[in-house]
């Protein structure tokens, strides 16, 4: 393997997200009068030296003679600022421990500043090189060593240079004194580095911009050049997703779109190339064909419970892993459907519609209590068995049928058949996933079976109920009341019109989706199903996958980690160890799971090997989708 370049760090809003100067006229001026306006004289000193408009030495000059620093100012900095490393350094310390003889970090700033940092990098004190302050007697910065070259114009290239280093020489910053690096000659190549400020001057003579350390490190190849830089994978989130999504996502390095509603095939098609993740909610149908023609999907993450909207076998056929957030709305739905059920029992809604148009109908005839009633649950899963406890906790009799076996809380009875269910039951609910062969199980011959003047609520899925059946059976009287949040057809945006046969029915609630919307249940989910793409990209982890064999893994420490995906097929890890070894590599651990689909192997190998080597795995017979992290 070639050489590794030497690291030149600028610290600066490079190493940190903060501009030493600024950052002591906060500490030092706090409220005192006019500290607004010279910080902003020090920002604009700051910005241009920074663009090159104004000599480094000059700057650093004018810049102190504005501030009535003291040893304290400067101490208090150097004690805070090691907890503000760029986040993109700090997902990287491994790589700053494992490469310590080979980054120097090189800046205008302070000594007392750049050592608690460099320190926690694991950077030696010799391989800094910066300006030392000058202090007076009664411990008054009065400015820094004159004999640095540091405190001069063209400092930077100059101290580089003594240093004669040899092989390629990489100079990393956001400044225009770091571009003067290369352009002096004294290093290869100059990334204007852009994740804390954006400079266009320094943009324009940079051999690249890098908005993270992961794509210099990328570019560089000390990564594995096959570990894609997280900066630049694109995640689509939709639907309004909650933004402690985006926040923690971007967090880890990510860039992160966001757009309000869901998309329609076709535009889903034409947004999705390119894009690495995609987030959605229960209105985006993700079909076989965007699957098809997504050329970088690796993951999908539902930010909800239900993934009847997704093709899984399509996802599991293109590698792609699908997460959702299982258990996050649960208990907002079971809240509303205890609140529905309420509602319908004392005819509340129609009675407040009626006063919002000067009716006052204060009467008790057809109203009920929810204790002693016997409510039927459909689909005894993580709701329908949450709702079960609650309801027996407000005394009613519970009854619930499910295709699966399921244990049974509190006293709730199972029932045999969903017919026995209808027969009994005061209130029936539906809580079933919303898999294809649930279209329509409950139409005429169900709400025949249901006792006369029952109550209905559907809070899975629209296309799960025959809602034309559902109107005649309120018009007939054997539904006496119902709340529905799901409809076979929902608007894909608030701005998009709603019809339904079941407008303007008496004590028929209407709501629109609003089952698991609470900002704790977003908000839970959010973190829940981020977490989990998180724990996929960067260690490969399929834990709560829905569609791929759940493999959980720890972080990847001191060894690369080989990802493939494939067709669950005799004779594919054989063909893989195989290929592994002829690439020479040494295999620490690996493990292998399938389900009856597909297959997932991780193996983790030692560093040293020659990446170039494992081009054959992709094109191994069976392969869905591979990759490596470090
Ligand atoms: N309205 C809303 O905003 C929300 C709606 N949902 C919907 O609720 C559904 C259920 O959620 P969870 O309880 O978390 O899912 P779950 O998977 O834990 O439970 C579903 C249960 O239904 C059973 N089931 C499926 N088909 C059935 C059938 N035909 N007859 C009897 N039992 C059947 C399954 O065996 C399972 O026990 C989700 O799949 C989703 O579609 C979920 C969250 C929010
Ligand atoms: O969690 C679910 O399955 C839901 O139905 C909630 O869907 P939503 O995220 O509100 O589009």
């Amino acid at each position: 393997m070639s050489a590794r370049p030497t690291l030149i760090f600028d610290f600066d809003s490079t190493l940190v997200d903060f501009e030493t100067l600024e950052a002591l006229a906060d500490i030092a001026l706090a409220d005192a009068p006019g500290a607004a306006e010279t910080r902003a004289q020090i920002a604009a000193l700051t910005d241009q030296a920074m663009a090159g408009e104004l000599e480094f030495g000059e700057a650093l000059r004018r810049r102190l003679a504005l501030l009535p620093l003291t040893r304290a100012h400067v101490a208090a900095l150097a004690h805070t600022a090691s907890d503000h490393l760029t986040a993109s350094v700090r997902r990287n310390l491994n790589f700053f421990q494992q490469n310590k003889g080979k980054v120097v970090i090189l800046s205008g700033g302070f000594r007392e500043v750049i050592a608690p940092v460099a320190e926690e990098l694991g950077v030696s004190p010799d391989r800094i090189l910066c300006n030392d302050v000058v202090y007076d007697a009664d411990d008054h910065v009065i400015g820094v060593d004159d004999a640095n070259p540091l405190s001069h114009a063209n400092g930077k290239p100059a101290a580089i240079h003594a240093l004669n280093l040899s092989g390629r020489v990489v100079m990393i910053g956001d400044g225009w004194n770091d571009a003067e690096v290369k352009i002096a000659g004294a290093a290869d190549a100059f990334y204007a580095f852009t994740e804390v400020v954006r400079r266009a001057p320094v943009v324009q003579v940079a051999d690249a911009e890098a908005a993270s350390l992961d794509e210099v490190l990328h570019a560089e190849g000390l990564v594995g050049r096959w570990s894609f830089p997280r900066s630049r994978m694109k995640m689509l989130l939709l639907e309004n997703i909650h933004p402690a999504a985006v926040e923690r996502l971007e967090e880890a390095g990510y860039s992160v779109e966001t757009q309000k509603g869901a998309l329609d095939e076709d535009d889903l098609i034409a947004a999705i190339k390119g894009v690495h993740v995609l987030g959605i909610r229960s209105k985006t149908t993700v079909s076989r064909r965007v699957l098809e023609e997504a050329d970088r999907l690796m993951a999908v993450a539902a930010f909800c419970i239900g993934t009847n909207q997704i093709d899984l076998d399509a996802a599991s056929d293109h590698g792609v892993a699908v997460f959702n957030a299982p258990y996050s709305n649960t208990r907002s739905v079971v809240e509303l459907a205890i609140g529905l059920m309420i509602v319908l029992m004392r005819d509340v809604a129609d009675k407040s519609a009626a006063m919002h148009v000067g009716k006052w109908n204060k009467s008790a005839t057809g109203s009920k209590e929810l204790r002693g009633k016997t409510l039927g649950i459909v689909g005894y899963g993580a709701i329908g068995s949450q709702l079960s406890v609650l309801a027996e906790n407000l005394g009613m009799r519970v009854l619930f049928y499910d295709l699966s076996e399921r244990l049974a809380l509190g006293n709730a009875r199972r029932m045999r058949s969903l017919d026995a269910l209808l027969g009994e039951s005061d209130v029936v609910t539906l809580h079933v996933d919303g898999r294809k062969d649930n279209a329509n199980i409950f139409g005429a011959a169900q709400f025949a079976r249901m006792k006369e003047g029952a109550l209905f609520l559907n809070l899975s899925r629209g296309h799960v109920v025959d809602v034309g059946a559902l109107s005649q059976a309120m018009g007939s009287g054997r539904v006496a009341g119902a709340a529905v949040d799901v409809f076979p057809e929902e608007p894909r945006t608030n701005a998009d019109p709603f019809e339904s046969p079941l407008q303007g029915l008496p004590n028929m609630i209407l709501t629109p989706h609003i089952g698991g919307s609470t900002e704790e249940a977003q908000e839970a989910i959010a973190e829940f199903a981020a977490e989990r793409l998180l724990g996929y990209l960067n260690r490969g982890d399929t834990t709560f996958s829905v569609n791929l064999p759940n493999v959980q893994l720890a972080e990847v420490s001191g060894t690369h980690r080989i990802l493939h995906i494939h067709r669950n097929q005799p004779g594919v890890l054989a063909e893989l160890n195989r290929a592994l070894a002829s690439a020479g590599l040494n295999i620490l651990g690996q493990h292998l799971k399938t389900d009856e689909r597909t297959g997932y192997v991780i193996t983790d190998v030692d560093r040293d090997y020659d990446p170039e080597a494992l081009r054959e795995l992709k094109t191994l017979p069976g392969t869905l989708k591979f990759r490596t992290l470090q």
